[in-house]
């Protein structure tokens, strides 16, 4: 009807137009002061019916600054929408954060997307307008534009809001800590523990390429750790509701070179998690272990390496110093008079179970050893880790592994000879000098199982694995040293 009062030329019908309005609203002036309160409540519902016959929408708006500070929500929509609907989006903005491991795609201005949840359509527009004045943010940039979230929903389905926009903050949260790049910790020394001064975790990237499908491991033994760490990481809500602490221990032992660092590489890589490198022997005492574990962060590998290399006073000794005798030669600084380290196996049985303690959640424990047979018993004892892992020499399943990872072949006539050769006691190969064979015929798959073939087939092969500290590969012995060196290749 509006064009048919506003479309005449001459502006006859639009003046007619004007006196309707002025006279409808003359009268509602009149009949809000004439009009009974019954008749009036009668006439706004009435109102507010046409009106939501009109626009059946709620409207909810998410504003990119309260004030001068950032939203947060207004944050986790735009992370939301990145992984939702920029695969139907005609307009994307592509950026890419300082500490993101990847692009990161997010709605272009006035770009729109329905998204569907439990049955519901959810209608978003990502609008930017010109502000008409500038402010500034708390972090000194000047904004000149505004930018805010547009939802709509049909009023009906009001009620399931709420429960969208948690389900939201949760996924965005998901798809922040998926895109962040991961960290490796070391502790670094404040002007050294001797110098009496704390320690801090320092972080730097952590590139460790190790992931469940490159490491060589019995594909059941892989598949059920997989498993454990798939249900790890849902279940949650189960760990809430059961009042146990989200935490997971594995023991991993076995000889050098059998893939004990890319497990926990693996495991982080896997689980999008930050590894924190612990090495026992420069914690000077029992009360700085206990610092180090409170300044863990959520979402966490805490690898403790060579366990068996730390030299502990014996279990009685530790376990028969009271407490608060610890506590207080902790506090006189910690070490002993000479500087040594007075960090007892009680300390550590402690942070071991710290495992099962409230404080912290989502983090992985891993102790590793070449040498669990020199382990007190009481570290490894039944209950205290969720897991024992033994890596060891090849297995065919491990074999085929490595020649997928480095060959990229699973099928191949000599992988009959390989597996009669390693089931004989003499086919004793670490996956480290497997891998160090075939790498170096990348380039040529059957000279490479031949070179296999060949080093299965030497009688001393079992004698020369075990002792491959001394006779390491060229791989093998470029990986040595510690996890944050490994890191960086
Ligand atoms: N199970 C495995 N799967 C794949 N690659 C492996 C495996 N084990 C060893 N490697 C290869 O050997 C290198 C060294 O292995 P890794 O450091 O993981 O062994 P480790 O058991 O931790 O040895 P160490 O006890 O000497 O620290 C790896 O970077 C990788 O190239």
């Amino acid at each position: 009807m509006l064009p048919l009062f506003l479309g005449n030329k001459d502006g006859r019908n639009e003046s007619s137009f004007w006196a309707l309005l002025t006279t409808v609203l003359a009268i509602l002036a009149v009949a809000r002061t004439a009009l009974p309160t019954e008749w009036l409540r009668f006439f706004r519902r009435l109102g507010a019916r046409l009106f939501a016959y009109l626009d059946p929408y709620s409207t909810y708006t998410f504003h990119e600054f309260a004030g001068s500070s950032p939203d947060q929500n207004y944050e986790r929509v735009k992370t939301y929408l990145s992984g939702r609907g920029v695969q139907d989006a005609r307009r994307v903005l592509v950026s890419q954060p300082k500490n993101a491991s990847s692009p990161v795609y997010a709605l272009a201005d006035n770009e729109a997307f329905i998204d569907d949840f439990e049955g519901v359509k959810f209608h978003w527009v990502h609008f930017v307008n010109q502000r008409s004045g500038t402010i500034v943010a708390v972090d000194s940039s000047v904004v000149e534009e505004t930018r805010s979230f547009q939802l709509k929903v049909l009023a009906k389905h009001q009620h399931i809001v709420q429960k969208y926009v948690g389900h939201i903050i949760k996924r965005a949260a998901e798809l922040e800590q998926l895109n962040r790049e991961l960290l490796i910790y070391n502790y670094s020394a404040m002007g050294g523990w001797r110098g009496g001064k704390g320690r801090l975790w320092d972080s730097q990237p952590f590139k460790h390429p190790a992931t469940f499908d490159t490491l060589a491991l019995d594909h059941q033994l892989k598949a059920q750790v997989v498993n454990r760490l798939e249900a790890f990481r849902k279940n949650a809500a189960f760990y809430t509701r059961t009042g146990r602490a989200h935490k997971m221990g594995f023991f991993l032992f076995g000889p050098p070179g059998c893939g004990k660092t890319s497990f926990v590489a693996a495991v982080a890589n896997h689980l999008h998690y930050d590894v924190y490198d612990l090495d026992l022997s420069t914690v000077r005492d029992n009360s700085s272990l206990r610092g180090l574990l409170t300044q863990i962060g959520d979402k966490a590998v805490v690898v403790v390496e060579d366990i068996d290399t730390v030299e502990l006073p014996d279990r009685r000794s530790a376990a028969s110093t009271p407490p608060e005798g610890r506590m207080g030669r902790d506090k006189r600084g910690g070490g002993d008079d000479e500087g040594r380290s007075t960090l007892t196996l009680g300390g550590v049985l402690n942070f071991a179970d710290g495992l099962r303690s409230s404080s912290g959640s989502e983090r992985i424990f891993i102790f590793t050893t070449n040498h669990p047979e020199r382990l007190d018993p009481a570290l490894i004892r039944p209950g205290r880790m969720d897991m024992h892992i033994q890596l060891t020499y090849c297995g065919m399943d491990g074999l085929r592994d490595l020649c997928r990872t480095y060959l990229g072949t699973t099928q191949h006539a000599a992988f009959a000879e390989i597996e009669q050769l390693l089931a004989s006691s003499d086919g004793k190969l670490t996956p480290a000098q497997a891998a160090g064979i075939l790498e170096a015929h990348a380039d040529d798959p059957d000279a490479g199982l031949q070179a296999l073939i060949r080093r299965l087939s030497q009688p001393s092969n079992g004698r020369l694995s075990e002792a491959s500290h001394l006779h390491k590969t060229p791989t093998a012995a470029a990986h040595e040293g510690t996890l944050l060196e490994r890191s960086s290749q």
